[in-house]
Parts: C-alpha cells; sequence; structure tokens
C-alpha cells in the first residue's frame, strides 16, 4: 500500500494531491498537464516536493516535515516511460541485465528466464533497440524494470507512443504482470481505453488535484466536462455464457439479460469488463423490435445531469451503472425523469474494450 499527500507549485501549477493505492493496477487519469507525471517524478524521488509525505508498505519515503527523504535507489520503484529509454549500445538482453544489476542482495527477485517467457522476448534477446518495433521495445524495457526486483512499477504513458495494433499487442503482457507477478503497478494515461481494461482503481486527477478515486465502474461515467475529449463511458462486468462461430459472437449474462459481444477468445464462465461509450448507448421507452442493435438492457432510471447541450442519463441494469449520453430534446421527447424504466440499446461493435475480471466472481461459490 502506498500513501501518497503532496502539496507542491511549479511555476502557476499547483498540485496538492492526496490518495493511496493498494494491490494490482492503480491508473492516475486525467486530462493532458493535470499532474500524473509531476505526481510519478515525486514518488520515483525524480523531483522533490516543497511538502509531502509519502509511505509505502510502512515504510516513509518521504516526509518534508521531518526532513525525511529516502532516496531514489533505494524506493526500489521499477519505472517505464512512454519510450522505453533503453540503452541503445546494449542488446535486449544486455539491456534486461541492467536491470538486474539494481536489485540488491539478499532479495527475492524474479528468474530471467520468467520474465523473458513472460513477456514474450525470447527471440529478441540479441536484437539492439534500433531494431526492435516500438512494442518490442517497450517489452524489454517492462522486463528491465521487473529485474531490478521492484516494491513497485510505476508506468507513465508506456502505451502512447504506439499505435493501436502495437498497443492490443502489449496490453496484455501488462496484464500478466497484473495478474501473474503481482506487484502493484501505478500506471499513468490519459487513454481510457487503456484503464477501463487495466486498471481496479482510478485516481482521477485534473488541475492538481484529485477529484474521485474508485472502482473504474464508478468513476468513468463520471468524467463528463473534464475535457472534451473524454466521453463518459459505462464499465460493466459480465459473465461469458457461450460463443456462436457460425455468427462469429460471443454472448455473455448480465442479470436476466443477454448481451451478444464481438467475439471474446475466453473460456466460458469467464468475468469479462465491458466498456461502453455513452454516446453509443440509445434509450427507447418499450422495447423496440426490428431493430439492427442486438443490446437490449431494461433498467430503471438513477440520475439524469447535464453535460453541456446533452444530459447523462445513468441506469441502473441489475445493480450495474450503465450511462447514455443524449440531447436534451431527445430527453424532454421521451418525458425522462428518475425513476422511470427504459430499455437501452447498443450494438455488439460498440463494445470494444474487454479483459478478464482480475477480482472475486461476485456469483462463485453461491
Ligand atoms: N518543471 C516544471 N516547471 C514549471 N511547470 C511545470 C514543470 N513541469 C510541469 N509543469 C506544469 O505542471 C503542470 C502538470 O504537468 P504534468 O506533466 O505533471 O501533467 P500531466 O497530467 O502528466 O500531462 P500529460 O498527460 O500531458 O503528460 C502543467 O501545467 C505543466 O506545464
Amino acid at each position: 500500500m502506498i500513501s501518497v499527500m503532496i502539496d507542491h507549485h511549479q511555476g502557476d501549477f499547483h498540485l496538492e494531491t492526496a490518495f493511496e493505492a493498494g494491490a494490482g493496477v492503480t491508473a492516475l487519469f486525467g486530462p493532458s498537464g493535470s499532474g500524473k507525471t509531476s505526481i510519478v517524478r515525486i514518488i520515483a524521488g525524480l523531483a522533490r516536493p516543497e511538502r509531502a509525505k509519502i509511505l509505502f508498505d510502512g515504510q516513509t519515503w518521504i516526509d518534508t516535515a521531518s526532513g525525511l527523504y529516502v532516496p531514489t535507489h533505494r524506493r526500489r520503484i521499477g519505472c517505464v516511460f512512454q519510450e522505453g529509454r533503453l540503452f541503445p549500445h546494449l542488446t535486449a538482453r544486455q539491456n534486461l541485465r541492467y536491470g538486474r544489476f539494481f536489485a540488491p542482495k539478499g532479495e527475492p527477485m524474479l528468474d530471467e528466464g520468467e520474465v523473458i517467457e513472460l513477456l514474450g522476448i525470447g527471440h529478441l534477446l540479441d536484437a539492439r533497440p534500433a531494431t526492435l518495433s516500438g512494442g518490442e521495445k517497450q517489452r524489454v524495457a517492462i522486463g528491465r524494470a521487473l529485474l531490478a526486483a521492484p516494491r513497485l512499477i510505476m508506468m507513465d504513458e508506456p502505451l502512447s507512443a504506439l499505435d493501436r495494433p502495437r498497443k492490443l499487442e502489449i496490453l496484455p503482457y501488462i496484464e500478466r504482470i497484473r495478474d501473474i507477478v503481482r506487484i502493484p503497478v501505478i500506471y499513468v494515461s490519459h487513454a481510457i481505453d487503456e484503464v477501463a481494461r487495466l486498471s481496479n482503481a482510478v485516481v482521477l486527477i485534473d488541475h492538481g488535484r484529485v477529484v474521485a478515486q474508485g472502482a473504474p465502474a464508478e468513476i468513468f461515467p463520471e468524467v463528463a466536462g473534464l475535457s472534451d475529449a473524454m466521453v463518459p463511458q459505462s464499465i460493466i462486468e459480465a459473465r461469458l455464457v457461450g460463443h456462436e462461430d457460425y455468427y462469429g459472437l460471443s454472448i455473455a449474462e448480465l442479470g436476466e439479460d443477454i448481451l451478444t459481444l464481438q467475439p471474446i477468445d475466453l473460456p466460458v464462465g469467464t468475468i469479462v469488463r465491458l466498456r461502453i461509450p455513452a454516446t453509443d448507448v440509445m434509450l427507447a421507452l418499450n422495447r423496440p423490435e426490428e431493430i439492427s442493435a442486438l443490446n437490449h438492457l431494461l433498467g430503471r432510471i438513477l440520475t439524469i445531469s447535464r453535460d453541456g447541450a446533452h444530459v447523462l442519463v445513468t441506469i441502473d441494469c441489475a445493480g450495474q451503472r450503465l450511462v447514455a449520453r443524449i440531447t436534451l430534446l431527445s430527453m424532454e421527447r421521451l418525458g425522462l425523469k428518475e425513476g422511470l424504466m427504459v430499455h437501452a440499446l447498443f450494438k455488439a461493435a460498440t463494445v470494444d474494450s474487454m479483459s478478464v475480471f482480475h477480482g472475486q466472481d461476485p456469483n462463485a461459490g453461491s
């Protein structure tokens, strides 16, 4: 568990944050310039704050009140940045071993072979960074960080320099670190798809302050207004119940309802996390017939809030929150109000991010 309290000025910018991060992946998420990198630099010991108290597993790393400051190398943090920062004159293997050089003696360490296997980089070991793709470089950089026996991994926009196919290639490896290596990760990003997929906790940062923190399903419906680019999203967890080979679809259940999804290459019974942009959800008062959208969920309106010229309608669907962003005009025409039952519709194709839920299946064993 890391506990962070920072009060620091840089130029006109005031960083005033407090949050805690436990096991798994905690995302620091927020618009550009909100202060995410500044927080990472202070935690890592790369910048010295005016006032701060940072504790990791009960050990004080910084306490400006008592003048305590643990130097960077003694914090044992594995950092991965946007550009992997590999040494260009060393091979991938030598870069990996450079990480090991920093591992303190007597500490339990990950086995080099296991890390190579975990990250799928066995065939790259003799290559130099110049001949590796962006995604391959990042996998080596992650391996180097892991081999230094870190107690905490911090990743600052590790995928933002990569195109979408490279991103999709590397995400499963970060999931493996989360699920297999189980070192806590602080993950900085302003990409909602990455954060929705990877994180089990989100700290939402805006103008240097923590504006919300919690599970992705609580935070992502609330991002309206932070930046024009951020569309509120629903994060829903559902259980895979089948694969339909002929139509190339997967089927999941959410309460009494069935969801039809693009194919998910995971076994039946797996809990999957689905991300649905609020702009892709339509609402109807009656169950529509003869409509192409395959997914119809019946739910009760919890809240309606103004979002510029639009409204955000939050619906309780089998105990999970689904948000729809519709025009004020549509809301008035339908006479939507809190407590009303509505049908929420969305296409299979809009559900474009999914991953294994890494907590306990709430229904397991019951
Ligand atoms: N060394 C510095 N001196 C003065 N101001 C700085 C310094 N470094 C960053 N800033 C300012 O602090 C604010 C926060 O920057 P920071 O890089 O932490 O944001 P961020 O959320 O990581 O942004 P991005 O997602 O674009 O990387 C910005 O307004 C930035 O201009």
